[in-house]
């Protein structure tokens, strides 16, 4: 099949777009390589350092020739995708052994896990921490001792922090290396349901906390389809970690094989590899096209909808809303996981997975074939499913879903546009996810009760403030005014109301978690309060209409009226909780469809600064 004509043109549009940017950002790349900081060129005494407490590499690491593989890790104890990690550099150095090849862990970086602070005052670092581990991941690279790079990461901001960095040293061949989601627990509709008695005061804490015991229970990532998640399946469809690894389960044979033979490739596409292959070659326009068609098909995270226009400036590349919303015209809804469906990513891995999707969309033409991926047989090998034969992975060709209530083919889609759209109107622009909405709450047209706070939201519905129809509009939650956290916790509240009848959206400059589903929501709203966004205009009472069908966010308000309107006045500034510590990123950050980044703004500046005056 002929590739689809709107992701032809979409991808006709970004490069032309990206044209300057794209440019410079490969002869930088270029630079790095012929007069950056490579092994050979590090003086005796550099060297030196770098080896002293790497017996028994030590000899292989003299050697200029040879393959030293440079490991970012996120591990903390605070992710359960995470956890697993803390043993992956010392298997990860004995793989590389056998192969020829030296590794050695470059540095670490931060990884916060939005479950534990959803809801928390540190969740309002949690967007600028992606621009924290871009920069920690350069401090590791920095020391110019690697030929390859083991990127260890799964979650929400890592693995865009992760790559922003890494492609910054984009001469360098480069892998995600997973670890796979957590055996499935209590069912996450069933979680769900318990935290909305708990909201209404049918059941106690106590049964509350064993039902989220009982689905958060083990190391791996949560299985809900939410921002980990879509990381994992985006890194695949990049081709940018081994074909078929992302939903192994940790503490597996097959999950250790696999990172043994992402290791071992690692070393073959490494500079002085037989196969190198540059992650900025990787990560080229199509690249990113074909991430945001696989974010499409499968209804994920809305916070993709700023990781990857970021991580696509982080290799020149410029992508906007826009595109997102004309390839969701023609990209069809193929998976129903959590929160868009019943079944969790365990599910979704058993009846087909990654392989399956692969194979169909490329099928049907929605999928660029001609990327350079860091598997041998180039984007091919990323529709072939994995086993084990003893100790060796064997693939084979990706089969049809057997349980099309999970996954489907192309020609019988959930729903023929895919899982998300951009609104527009005289509230400014917004993101929406459609694939988790039933279809008689695609339009809701409200009353606007309006909040600065999402804590006070929960309060106003204990108080039976919100047994109506309502638009809650909660604002001040962008990247400036308090680091554009996520609102997740108002989901229960707000499905609450919902599952009473009413007619129930949000619409925010703030975020929702990639596990947010049922309740309507008009997010990442721009621009945003603290700019005097239109948002900012909204008083209670007005009606509000938030509709996915026309795509719409509209405040129905006399024009005159609307205009004569003043933006109210931004609150102080939160401090606490390490909150001040991130204030510098807060005031020279990009809107959120630029990617909403603080480190890439400023990066920016300077590159144009320089322009083609590379050297
Ligand atoms: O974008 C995401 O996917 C979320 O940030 C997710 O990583 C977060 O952890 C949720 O908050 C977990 O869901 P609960 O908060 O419902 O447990
Ligand atoms: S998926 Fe979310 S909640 Fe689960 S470990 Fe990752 S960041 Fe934490």
């Amino acid at each position: 099949m002929s590739l689809n004509p709107v992701v032809e043109s979409v991808t006709a549009r970004i490069i032309e777009r990206s044209k300057v940017s794209r440019r410079r950002y490969l002869a930088l790349m270029e630079r790095n390589r012929a007069k950056g900081v490579l092994r050979p060129k590090l003086a005796c005494g550099n060297l030196a350092h770098a080896i002293a407490a790497s017996s028994p590499d030590k000899p292989d690491l003299m050697r200029p020739t040879g393959t030293n593989i440079g490991v970012i890790t996120t591990y903390n104890d605070m992710l359960s995708a995470h956890q697993p990690y803390g043993r992956y550099p010392e298997q990860i150095k004995l793989f590389a052994r056998e192969v020829g090849a030296t590794a050695q862990v470059a540095g670490g970086a931060p990884a916060m896990c939005d479950g534990v602070t959803q809801g928390q005052e540190g969740m309002e670092l949690s967007l600028f921490s992606r621009d924290v581990i871009a920069m920690s991941t350069a401090v590791g690279l920095s020391h110019g001792m690697f030929e390859g790079v083991a990127l260890l990461g799964i979650c929400d901001k890592i693995v865009p922090g992760l790559l922003m960095g890494a492609l910054r040293f984009g001469h360098l061949p480069a892998m995600l290396i997973p670890a796979g989601p957590m055996p499935s627990g209590l069912p996450n509709k069933e979680k769900q349901r318990i935290r909305q008695l708990y909201v209404q005061g049918k059941v106690g804490q106590d049964e509350l906390m064993e039902a989220e015991n009982a689905s958060y229970h083990s190391p791996g990532t949560c299985t809900f389809y939410g921002t980990a998640n879509t990381n994992q399946m985006m890194v695949e469809i990049m081709g940018l970690m081994m074909p078929d690894s992302a939903f192994i389960n940790p503490n597996t044979k097959l999950r250790q094989a696999m990172t043994r033979s992402g290791i071992h490739r690692l070393a073959e596409i490494g500079l002085n590899g037989e196969d190198v292959r540059p992650l900025a070659h990787c990560v080229d326009e199509k690249a990113i096209v074909n991430a945001a068609v696989g974010l499409l098909a499968t209804g994920g995270s809305t916070n993709h909808s700023i990781h990857l226009p970021a991580i696509a400036r982080a290799a020149g590349i410029l992508i906007d809303w826009e595109d997102i919303s004309r390839l969701s015209s023609a990209v069809p809804l193929i998976t129903r996981v959590y929160p868009s469906g019943s079944e969790d990513v365990n599910a979704f891995n058993r009846v087909g997975g990654m392989p399956t999707v692969i194979a169909e969309l490329t099928r049907a033409g929605m999928l660029h074939k001609d990327i350079l991926t860091v598997s041998r047989g180039g984007f091919s090998d990323y529709a072939r499913r994995a086993s084990l034969e003893g100790d060796e992975i064997v693939y084979t060709h990706a089969k049809p879903s057997t349980d099309t209530d999970i996954l489907r083919d192309v020609a019988t889609p959930f729903r023929p546009d895919g899982g998300m759209r951009l609104m527009t109107g005289n509230l400014g622009r917004a993101i929406y996810k459609s694939s988790a909405i039933a279809p008689e709450h695609l339009t809701v047209e409200a009353p606007a009760r309006v909040f600065q706070d999402q804590h006070d939201v929960i309060t106003a519905y204990q108080n039976g403030e919100l047994e109506r129809d309502v638009v809650v509009v909660v604002r001040f939650q962008g990247p400036e005014a308090n680091g554009m956290p996520e609102l997740h916790k108002l989901t229960p509240t707000l499905g609450v109301l919902q599952d009473r009848g009413f007619k129930v959206a949000l619409l925010t400059d703030g975020r929702m978690s990639g596990a947010s589903g049922k309740v309507p929501a008009a997010i990442h709203v721009g621009p945003e309060a603290q700019v005097g966004g239109p948002i900012a205009r909204v008083r209670d009472g007005d009606m509000i209409r938030v509709c996915a069908v026309t795509g719409q966010i509209e405040a129905l308000v006399d024009a005159a009226e609307w205009e004569s309107r003043k933006p109210v006045a931004p609150p102080l500034p939160a401090l606490g909780t390490g909150r001040e510590l991130f204030a510098l990123m807060r005031s020279v950050h990009d809107p959120a469809e630029a990617g909403g980044s603080a480190m890439l703004a400023q990066m920016d500046r300077v590159i144009e600064a320089v322009g083609d005056d590379i050297h």
